[in-house]
């Protein structure tokens, strides 16, 4: 037995023969470098030549992670040369002068001191190489870059729709998006029926038509799970086409974020992968593989206590390695057949990107929810495709964004408008934003204009085009053609993220590019009158299904009498307004930073709630929905209790792309604070008491309130103080305005 001492005399041991093993090798390699050129080196697989840094970071165990690519400035292709560096290896980053330029050089080394800064160098060890992913330069990204016009648009003829329900604006959206042979962009208002047109939209591109010979490959993205199960459920609802079979479908995703449903889930990857004939016979290969593992540690099956010595031992191991090998390929294999079965792969943007979809490209990529997406993300499957297909809305919520451009810095150092941040809750609400060009009118001197102000006219201010102009001048407004436009297309770097590739393209191409939606099926026409005039240019209309439906054609619906009836089940939009009650507003949290909640406006939200239930509104037909956090945590303790856990409460930004029957907004802002605005830049200040705006913070958004006012089905009802908030922009002038001549407006403080 190895005595303690003898134990550690051996370990010191081995440590100086590494020692001076990696010192002969430093050596050696020394006197290579010094007596080669880098050249020579490159062409002996020793080095690598003109190498730039690409980023540098921690990597594992806190060392530094350096990566390097070869740049388009030293070389024709970024593809390295041959070379026999290696995960694992030694090397040293070394700069190195031609009478050029100075240059980068990557030298292995088979020994050196790891991580030594050196006067002629950087050593370390190389962790991992790949060669550069080099997307061909198509030309749907050509023009998406603004570098080629839009192709002339295909006519289409005799298109036979599947689903015979479709409205004219969604066929006319499809025939567009079948048409255009790059990029087509779908604007679906709330409840136009987006998906139920993407949905026709696969199955015209995945089967054989006149107008499409051959059925194409797609690949369906969302911004998000929920919305590309939606799909999902909706295309394994599909029945199979006359003659022919089912569509193929196979979703991409970690098994715990699909929807727990179980036709969802049979349409994964993984089940589907698990399934097929490959996988049994990946199967057989690893239990042969487990068998032999068994026999050589000499236990399991087959094995006589001891393992096989010698030879044979030697046999085994190699036997191993080769039904390694083979079930590696084996496993790849029966990915590979899944996914080559697919007419659709379904993913968000973000797991389109995932090693199950390196090798593999499609005809068309849709991407739904485009307006909830950042632009980077979408270019993830927009690589693996020839054609791109966006649906969404720009005039709702954009994606989250958590930092702060320069202008809100300004803005947050300043103490204006603080509540964007607090409320803004991009882990536990759906997406989010808060900033709103009115407040750069009033916050910020022109000059900051961004370059790229949204395409979608985000802005409300006094100028807000679509409040100003007269939205019949709009309808009639014709198309710009996309192909003219691109001759003059100028690609902008965007101020914000919040730029979304729908919104750059329509800004970059005119709205020829895309086609909208305008019969929604959601609304009681009153509910949506005012969002398709401000936000839709007046084009959005009600189907006749929806255009008139009541809380009271409800089956569970009943009042007590007539009045009740007409008051609560058969009123469209309901305004409590507030103002002339001192119902402050209160700040939660520290002074103007802190969000805000209203206790006396919660109250009336109760009341309503109270006569809602009361004439058989079932909680969970119900949504009670504000800008701010603190009011929703107040009104969760207050109306929880009473209406149960059916009763939903919660922000505007987590409502996005849902509905209910019935909707109750508390606005909450009310105060007596008022902001002035100068008008000129330049000391004119005769004006500045006509320009007057009260605090009503990140509710200015019209986009936000735009996702309020369009979730309700058949009530609205909006509780808030019309002194305060009619001053907060120009748009919540105007539905302040609004609901004053057409809501029910009731005075909540003489109730
Ligand atoms: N042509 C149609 N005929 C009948 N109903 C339709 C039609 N188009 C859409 N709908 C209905 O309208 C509702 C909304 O459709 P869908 O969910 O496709 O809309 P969306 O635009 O994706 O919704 P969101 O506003 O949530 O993004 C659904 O109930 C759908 O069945």
């Amino acid at each position: 037995m190895a005595s303690e001492e003898q134990l550690q005399a051996f370990i010191t041991r081995h440590r100086e023969l590494l020692k001076r093993e990696r010192e002969a090798e430093i050596e050696r390699t020394s006197l290579l470098l010094s007596n080669c050129a880098p050249k020579l080196l490159e062409q002996k697989g020793l080095a690598l030549c003109g190498l730039g840094t690409t980023s540098v970071g921690i990597g594992l165990g806190g060392k530094t992670l350096v990566e390097l690519e070869r740049p388009t400035a030293y070389h024709s292709t970024p593809v390295f040369p041959p070379h026999s560096l290696r995960p694992g290896d030694l090397a040293r980053i070394e700069e190195h002068t031609t009478s050029a330029a100075s240059k980068k050089t990557a030298k292995p080394k088979k020994a050196g001191a790891v991580d030594k800064a050196k006067d002629d160098g950087v050593e370390g060890v190389v962790y991992k190489k790949e060669d550069k992913f080099l997307p061909k330069m198509t030309s749907l990204i050509r023009v998406l870059m603004g570098m080629t016009a839009p192709s002339e648009r295909v006519p289409v003829k005799d298109l036979t729709f599947f689903d015979k329900s479709l409205n004219s604006s969604q066929q006319e959206a499809i025939r567009f998006a079948l048409g255009s042979q790059e990029v087509a962009c779908i604007h679906g208002p709330p409840g136009t029926g987006k998906t139920h047109t993407l949905i026709e939209l696969v199955r015209q591109l995945t089967s054989a038509t006149p107008s499409n010979p051959k059925p194409l490959r797609l690949l369906v993205c969302g911004a998000s799970n929920m919305s590309v199960d939606n799909i999902l459920e909706r295309l394994l609802a599909l029945p199979a086409p006359e003659g022919g079979a089912k569509l193929k479908v196979t979703r991409i995703g970690h098994p715990a974020r699909v929807m727990a449903h179980e036709n969802v889930i049979e349409a994964t990857l993984e089940v589907q992968a698990s399934r097929s004939d490959e996988a049994a016979l990946a199967k057989d290969v690893k239990n042969e593989l487990e068998t032999a593992l068994g026999v050589l540690s000499g236990k399991g099956k087959g094995a006589k206590g001891k393992g096989p010595r010698g030879l044979e031992r030697k046999k085994m191991w190699d036997e191993v390695r080769a039904l390694r090998k083979e079930y590696r390929h084996r496993e790849g294999g029966v990915v590979r057949s899944v996914l080559k079965d697919a007419q659709v792969v379904l993913a968000t943007c973000h797991s389109s990107g995932g090693r199950q979809l390196w090798s593999q490209n499609f005809d068309v990529v849709i991407i739904d929810e485009a307006t909830q997406a950042l632009e980077a993300v979408c270019w993830v499957p927009i690589f693996k495709a020839q054609k791109l297909i966006l649906a969404g809305d720009p005039m709702q919520l954009p994606p989250t964004i958590i930092s702060l451009d320069k202008h809100d810095k300004k803005k947050s150092k300043s103490g204006v408008s603080s509540d964007k941040l607090k409320d803004k809750k991009p882990a536990a609400t759906k997406a989010s934003k808060s900033k709103s060009s009115s407040e750069k009118v009033a916050e910020a001197p022109a000059e900051d204009a961004k370059p790229d102000e949204d395409a979608s006219g985000s802005s409300d201010e006094d100028g807000d085009p679509e409040i100003a102009a007269d939205p019949e001048e709009s309808v009639k407004a014709v198309p710009r053609d996309p192909r003219k436009a691109g001759s003059q297309a100028v690609l902008r770097p965007p101020s914000t993220l919040e730029t979304t590739l729908f919104e750059r393209l329509e800004k970059m191409y005119g709205p020829g590019i895309k086609r909208m939606l305008t019969v929604q099926y959601r609304m009681h026409k009153q509910i949506a009158t005012f969002p398709s005039k401000v936000m839709y240019h007046s084009k959005l209309t009600s189907h006749s299904s929806v255009a008139s439906h009541l809380l009271r054609d409800l089956p569970n619906a009943k009042a007590d009498s007539e009045e009740d009836e007409k008051e609560i089940l058969a009123t469209p939009v309901v305004f409590y307004d507030t103002a002339g009650c001192e119902y402050f507003e209160r700040v939660e949290g520290d002074g103007d930073e802190g969000s805000r909640c209203n206790e006396n406006e919660a109250s009336v939200v109760k009341m309503w709630l109270d006569q809602l239930v009361g004439a058989g509104v079932l909680p969970s037909q119900i949504a009670v929905i504000t800008p701010y956090q603190a009011q929703v945590t107040l009104l969760t303790s207050l109306l929880r209790p009473i209406f149960g856990a059916e009763l939903e409460i919660g922000t505007v930004d987590g409502m996005q792309g849902r509905e209910k029957e019935a909707i109750v907004i508390s606005l909450v802002r009310s105060n007596e604070k008022v902001r002035t605005v100068l008008p000129f830049r330049s000391g004119m200040f005769k004006n500045h008491i006509n320009c007057t705006q009260r605090e009503v913070g990140f509710l200015k958004d019209k986009r936000r309130l735009n996702v309020a006012m369009t979730r309700a089905r058949r009530h609205l009802c909006v509780v808030g103080d019309s002194s305060t908030v009619q001053h907060g922009s120009p748009f919540l002038k105007k539905w302040m305005a609004w609901l004053d001549a057409n809501a029910d407006v009731r005075y909540a403080g003489l109730e």
